[in-house]
């Protein structure tokens, strides 16, 4: 048989019994011990706040390059991010456009506040777009808080473990245009490069024209199944290291095949910018090896986007 994400059904843990709740959290753990990606449904995120924000996004995306450039900010990553602008050297750049949106709630802290993972989003003049974005995000991070309590309750310890470490979460939600393969392949071949995403979590809707791929246990890569009830949800790499290596944060690229306009949301759920990834905080161990060794989050993060993004070497030398 062919391996595949599971799917995996969160409504017991919202809303069953404490066993139920401990059943789905051992599901969910054991799925991103083995995959570290999984299929959500009964996640509770009302159906109008994702198609509002596929919606707004569409609409966005199909405006000029030079007015949606208005709302570019290259130095913080925040805004419009063009096509082909996750570029690296020797390879042929991604095929995608995006927005990029700031936590809702921004740190009091004058510090925290001027890093770039804390800019305020350049918002277009667009009626509606804001607020189906941010009624999208806001019900899309609430469900993050969820599945990291049941993260918790996989690992031992209490439940509101991740709440805590995230008090000013520094994390960022996307919206995501891939036009289709054939469209750009004077450009490029590949939609997003094969990557391991770097927050704690990821939460991601996709259309239903396909093209995500995850590298699972045997190395092969297995598709991401488009299921108009689910979210996709996946383990990043600080999770894999404050785990100590027990969750994996797999590797996923994507390549629009559709021959159809491919739209799709991730957010990146991340802790407060100096929470420090140490596998003895978590999971009680010492790290296994030098890559889960302890780091401060935010620093990690930034450091691992500076040498991969272009666009903020650029605008910030
Ligand atoms: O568009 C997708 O399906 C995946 C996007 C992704 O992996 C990312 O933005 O990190
Ligand atoms: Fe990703």
């Amino acid at each position: 048989m062919n391996d595949a994400i599971p799917t995996l059904d969160f409504e017991p843990f919202l809303h069953g019994t404490a066993a139920d709740r401990a059943h789905a959290a051992k599901a969910i753990g054991g799925a991103f011990e083995r995959y570290g990606f999984i299929q959500l449904v009964g996640h509770g995120v009302p159906q109008e706040a994702l198609q509002g924000a596929f919606a707004a996004a569409e609409a966005f995306f199909d405006r000029p390059e030079d007015w949606k450039r208005q709302v570019q900010d290259r130095r913080n990553n925040r805004g419009y991010i063009p096509m082909f602008d996750t570029a690296l050297p020797g390879q042929k750049p991604g095929g995608h456009e995006a927005f990029s949106i700031g936590h809702l709630t921004r740190p009091e802290d004058p510090d925290l506040r001027a890093l770039p993972f804390h800019a305020e989003t350049p918002w277009p003049d667009m009626p509606g777009f804001r607020e189906r974005v941010e009624a999208c995000y806001r019900a899309m991070y609430d469900c993050g808080q969820q599945i990291l309590s049941a993260v918790a309750l996989h690992l031992g310890v209490a439940e509101d473990f991740f709440a805590e470490a995230a008090r000013q979460s520094y994390s960022n939600m996307r919206v995501i245009h891939y036009p289709p393969a054939e469209a750009i392949a004077d450009r490029t071949d590949i939609g997003v490069r094969a990557h391991a995403d770097e927050g704690l979590i990821t939460l991601l809707v996709q259309d239903m024209n396909g093209g995500l791929a995850v590298q699972g246990p045997s190395g092969d890569w297995l598709p991401v199944v488009p299921n108009r009830e689910a979210m996709v949800v996946n383990a990043g790499k600080l999770l894999r290291r404050w785990t100590n290596g027990r969750y994996q944060a797999a590797m996923h690229m994507v390549v629009n095949r559709s021959g159809r306009e491919r739209y799709s949301i991730p957010l990146f759920v991340h802790p407060s910018y100096h929470t420090r990834i140490d596998p003895m905080t978590l999971v009680g161990e010492a790290p296994a090896a030098e890559e889960f060794a302890p780091i401060v989050a935010g620093e990690q993060v930034y450091r691992n986007f500076m040498a991969r993004r272009l666009s903020w070497q650029e605008a910030t030398s």
